[in-house]
């Protein structure tokens, strides 16, 4: 067999739900209102909070999302299809320590409440809500808690089938896979020009979660934003767009309330971490800064670089253009005064 044969014989391992769960949360929640409130759960919310949900609860709450956005009819998705492909989506989420389930849950739930939001509502298709909020659960897809530059580093069997957005090509044949396997394909009933558009706009959100595509997009938006474009609908800003939504929402815990952050946060830097352990006792390297435990007083310093650098100015300009997204900003510009507290206590 060829390498990339075998490669892909090594990838291609996904599991997909079992009938009987598939079953239990059919029963638990049939297709009428009997799924958790949307709003009573916090759904509509940019201060959502899943640390309180049960992992049941979040699969339902997964389910009511795609429910409150009418896929369902609008695309004629049968319920226990969507049932079934959510549960198959969870248990292909590794139980690593933060790129897990529940991080796969949080951004879905951000792109919700900004799809739901004025003036975003009318600005993209229906096609185009499906295909986000599909790639908002699937962007991290079989992540195993270490980044790019580790696979590479490992010379891993995914390094050498994509050498660049190595994760990214992975999660994305992995939501494909997923949806090609029986009674988990969401898109069955898509025409096939919606069909089409829908997996081109589902690879193209996976791939924007790169922090480094996002990097080498981030300063035309910002331009086309303050430049006055005001026509978001032409293909090319709609694109550029979307993939700035999509980092909008990866990097969404950000602008948690406090309690919220400071517990992802913890989460982030133990994966950094587990990942800077590898590094030192197998590979015998020296690990970069945000993953090495020996510096984990630094952390604050570091999550206002991060936010400095990565989110602040993204958030910005976005709550500038449109001021229905300011709850993200000013929820990012709060936890910089406590990140920037920690930092001067030391
Ligand atoms: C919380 C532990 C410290 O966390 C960080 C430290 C540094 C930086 S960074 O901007 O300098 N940068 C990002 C690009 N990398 C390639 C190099 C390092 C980011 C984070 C961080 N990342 C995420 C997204 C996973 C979430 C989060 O809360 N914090
Ligand atoms: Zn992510």
């Amino acid at each position: 067999m060829s390498k990339q044969k075998v490669a892909l014989e090594v990838l291609s391992y996904h599991a997909t739900a079992r009938e009987e769960d598939v079953g239990k949360l059919l029963s638990t929640v049939s297709q009428t209102a009997q799924l958790p409130e949307a709003t009573k759960i916090g759904l509509y919310d940019f201060r959502f909070n899943d640390f309180v949900m049960s992992e049941d609860e979040t699969v339902q709450g997964a389910v009511r999302l795609f429910m409150e956005c009418d896929l369902v009819n609008k695309f004629r998705v049968p319920y226990d299809v969507l049932c079934r492909w959510v549960l198959s989506v969870k248990k292909n989420y590794r139980p690593v320590t933060y790129h897990n389930w529940r991080h796969a849950f949080n951004v879905t739930q951000t792109m919700f409440v900004i799809l739901k939001t004025a003036p975003f509502s009318s600005m993209f298709s229906d096609v185009e809500i499906f295909a986000m909020m599909t790639a908002s659960l699937c962007h991290d897809l079989d992540h195993r808690g270490t980044n790019n530059a580790f696979q590479s580093k490992i010379e891993s069997p995914l390094a050498r089938l994509y050498s660049t957005s190595t994760m990214e090509h992975h999660h994305f044949d992995h939501s494909i896979m997923i949806m090609n396997s029986e009674g988990n394909n969401i898109f069955q009933s898509l025409t096939d020009e919606d069909y089409r558009q829908a997996l081109s706009i589902l690879e193209d959100s996976i791939l924007s979660t790169d922090l480094a595509l996002y990097f080498k997009k981030r300063g035309s938006f910002i331009s086309r934003a303050q430049g006055g474009v005001t026509d978001w609908t032409v293909e090319d800003n709609k694109s550029l767009l979307r993939a700035m939504m999509m980092t909008a929402c990866d990097v969404s815990a950000i602008c948690k309330p406090w309690e919220v952050q400071k517990k992802v946060a913890e989460l982030v830097y133990s994966e950094f971490f587990q990942q800077g352990d590898i590094e030192r006792t197998k590979l015998h390297q020296k690990p970069i800064d945000i993953m090495d435990r020996e510096k984990k007083d630094e952390l604050p310093k570091m999550q206002v670089g991060f936010i400095d650098s990565i989110c602040m100015p993204l958030y910005k300009v976005m709550a500038e253009k449109w001021p229905s997204l300011h709850p993200l900003y000013e929820g990012c510009r709060s936890n910089r005064d406590h990140w920037q507290a920690l930092a001067q206590q030391k």
